[in-house]
């Protein structure tokens, strides 16, 4: 292997108390919130199809322009405690706040720079009050921090001389101030997902990257970092140059999820974050412009993803306002339901049960109960339900609800269990026993 000092700080699934739980946790929350929610993708009477927290890069706004939304940034529909109590019927039990996105303006009151909430007509500590309703409600709370800064005179894309490595200096000495101060003001944050790691400069400056992690591990041995901060001495992000994943667990898949087959996935932590739209994480006032998943749909996402060993981050963008649009709400609404009756089998604690993947849905393993689950979201024609066991194993009981699925063997082709009579008109599961 290759001599880094800038690689994974350590090999393998923490098996701490603070890793155990955002593992079981499962599902979080993701909001999007800063000044781009305001404008929603619309500029000048222009409606831009592109993500609408890149509006200003896409609508080539001028930084004086656009950090005026400052001035207009009055949340006074936001009420957080509703937000929390929302995303614990919805079945969250964590969640993830952008503090601060690529534009660079900060959710809370930051010593560091004036372009924060603390300048703007709402004043109050926001972050705070967010912080101290979910963690009463019950939810972890983690923060989202971009590296990228449209706004900070120090960003640089790239290293090109002397004068950028000084000034990418300074930026990265505001970052890691930033990152301590949100520390040290909301002790209660679990965890850092970082973002905007992606441009030359990041790459070139593994250092930076291995010292954040280092910096706030000093603060807190336990928190929890995505492997998206970090690059190593050669610029690899999220896996070193000898193929180790830095940081906690792996945080590449954004907007898509590993093949069903893929098992190498399963020997590591990882986290997909997903949008509703095909493509918005910010608020956007037109929703129309792009196919808007079902809530089947993001069942389907979220249990495909469990099944896989990985934890599911799902996206809401409030309006500037500080409310949420309709679709959300209904989606909260449907999810909520779906996780009461079904979660704590087949969603919390649940992980990869190593089974062949059939076509008629997926499989879990509750790592709490022990207990092996098939979740239906493909119903089968042939009213038969296949499956195959390792050799050696039996299939004893299955059980959907109150009754005993029957089944039949072939030695060759494995089990085929027959449907229940009448199946629910929603994703289903059943438990099986084997011996
Ligand atoms: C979690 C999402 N990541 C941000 C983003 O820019 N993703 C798109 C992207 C992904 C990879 C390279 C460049 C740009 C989006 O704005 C969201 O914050």
């Amino acid at each position: 292997s290759i001599t880094l000092k800038y690689g994974a700080q350590y090999i393998g699934k923490r098996q701490d108390a603070e890793m155990k739980k955002f593992r079981a946790n499962r599902l979080g929350q993701f909001i999007h919130w800063g000044l781009y929610s305001i404008p929603g993708g619309e500029w000048n009477g222009t409606t831009y199809l592109g993500a609408a927290e890149w509006l200003a890069n896409f609508a080539k706004i001028p930084n004086a322009t656009w950090d005026s939304l400052q001035y207009q940034f009055n949340p006074n529909k936001f009420n957080a405690v509703q937000w929390a109590k929302m995303a614990k019927a919805s079945g969250f039990k964590y969640v993830t706040i952008t503090t601060k996105h690529h534009e660079g303006f900060c959710l809370w009151p930051s010593e560091f720079t004036e372009f924060d909430i603390e300048n703007t007509p709402y004043k109050k500590d926001l972050l705070k009050e967010f912080v101290d309703a979910y963690t009463e409600a019950g939810i972890d709370v983690y923060f989202y921090y971009s590296i990228l800064d449209w706004h900070h005179k120090d960003w640089r894309y790239d290293i090109k001389n002397q004068a950028d490595s000084l000034a990418f200096s300074k930026y990265f000495e505001f970052a890691k101030n930033q990152l301590l101060e949100l520390q040290q003001k909301y002790p209660e944050v679990k965890g850092f997902w970082f973002d905007g790691t992606w441009d030359a400069s990041w790459k070139k400056n593994g250092k930076y990257s291995y010292d954040i992690q280092k910096a706030l591990k000093e603060v807190n041995p336990n928190v929890i970092v995505n492997s998206r901060l970090r690059a190593d001495d050669f610029g690899s992000r999220h896996f070193d140059s000898n193929g180790n994943l830095m940081g906690d667990y792996q945080s590449g898949y954004e907007r898509y999820l590993p093949a069903k087959n893929d098992t190498l996935i399963t020997k590591i932590d990882w986290e997909a974050c997903m949008t509703i739209p095909v493509n918005q994480w910010g608020y956007h006032k037109d929703w129309s412009l792009s196919h808007v998943k079902s809530a089947n749909e993001i069942l389907e996402l979220i249990v495909k993803t469990v099944s896989l060993g990985g934890n599911f981050l799902l996206n809401y963008g409030p309006k500037g306002d500080g409310t949420f649009r309709n679709e959300e709400l209904e989606i909260s609404n449907s999810i909520g339901n779906w996780m009461s009756k079904y979660a704590d089998k087949v969603i919390y604690y649940g992980d990869y049960a190593n089974l062949k993947p059939q076509d008629w849905g997926y499989y879990v393993k509750n790592t709490n109960s022990g207990k092996f689950y098939g979740v239906v979201f493909n119903l089968p024609l042939s009213k038969l339900l296949k499956i195959e066991l390792p050799n050696g194993k039996k299939l004893k009981v299955v059980n959907f609800e109150t009754e005993k699925l029957e089944y039949h063997h072939h030695d060759k082709m494995g089990y085929f269990i027959s449907l229940p009579e009448n199946t629910p008109n929603e994703p289903f599961i059943f438990e099986i026993l084997m011996e």
